[in-house]
């Protein structure tokens, strides 16, 4: 029987974007539902009750949630090559535990420098910083997190590849010099080049156009939150 798989994403989310990059890796057919998280599906709703968000991974009618939880479902699924976690238990502890800093530490700080400004976004600076230094240090003397060839770690840290330089470019600061992180840099440009990966970006001016947007709502909501009532 052939295998029915779809996947529940927006054009621009970047969990989604993990599991899109993950599936065509694995050379895995998929059918794309976009969804407008403004006006949720019914469908949507049905299979992630719990978070009512994107991605979720339909397979063979089953839903399966939570991108990293998806990332590790179609590498046990669809064992074939290239796989994604490393087989080392060490390793494989290792590239979740930065999956997990990457999903709230890092994204957190990042995020923060880009919805505030003065003094907040100068100490949100320096948070990044340190983070993105950890990150750094990971990929010393490695072409991607796990050795030679783009596995978990490199899809859900993917989103930095494109997304900082995003913001950077709204907020006018340079968050990633190339002096400062040499093999991260080094990371985006090989992670980047690989034609699976381009192929699945969402349209920059389109992205900008977005969180241009979303930057302005951030500043003006917290403007009005210190405007006595
Ligand atoms: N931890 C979740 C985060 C997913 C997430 O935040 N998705 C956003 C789109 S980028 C969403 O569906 N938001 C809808 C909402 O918050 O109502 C994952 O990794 O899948």
């Amino acid at each position: 029987m052939a295998e029915e798989v779809k996947l529940f994403r927006t054009w621009s989310s970047p969990y989604a974007l993990r599991i899109v990059w993950a599936l065509k890796l694995k050379g895995i057919e998929f059918e794309t539902i976009f969804e407008d998280i403004t006006n949720k599906s019914p469908l949507l709703l049905q299979h992630n009750p719990a978070h009512a968000k994107v991605p979720v991974l339909l397979h063979n009618g089953k839903p399966v949630c939570e991108s990293l939880i998806i990332l590790e479902y179609i590498d046990e699924t669809w064992t074939h090559n290239p796989p994604l976690l490393p087989q080392d238990p060490l390793e494989k502890a290792s590239s979740r535990f930065w999956a997990h800093f990457g999903d709230h530490k890092l994204m957190e700080s990042i995020w923060n420098v880009f919805t505030s400004q003065g003094k907040e976004q100068e100490e949100a600076m320096a948070t990044s910083i340190e983070n993105l230094k950890l990150i750094d240090e990971q990929l010393k003397g490695k072409k991607f997190f796990n050795g030679n060839a783009i596995g978990y770690l490199d899809l859900a840290l993917g989103w930095m590849a494109n997304l900082i330089s995003i913001l950077e470019e709204i907020i006018s600061v340079e968050l990633i010099h190339t002096d400062k992180f040499p093999h991260l840099s080094s990371w985006i440009q090989n992670f980047s080049d690989d034609p699976v990966i381009i192929e699945c970006w969402p349209p920059r001016d389109k992205m900008v156009t977005k969180f241009q947007i979303m930057r302005d709502n951030y500043l003006t909501r917290s403007i009005c939150q210190v405007k006595p009532a």
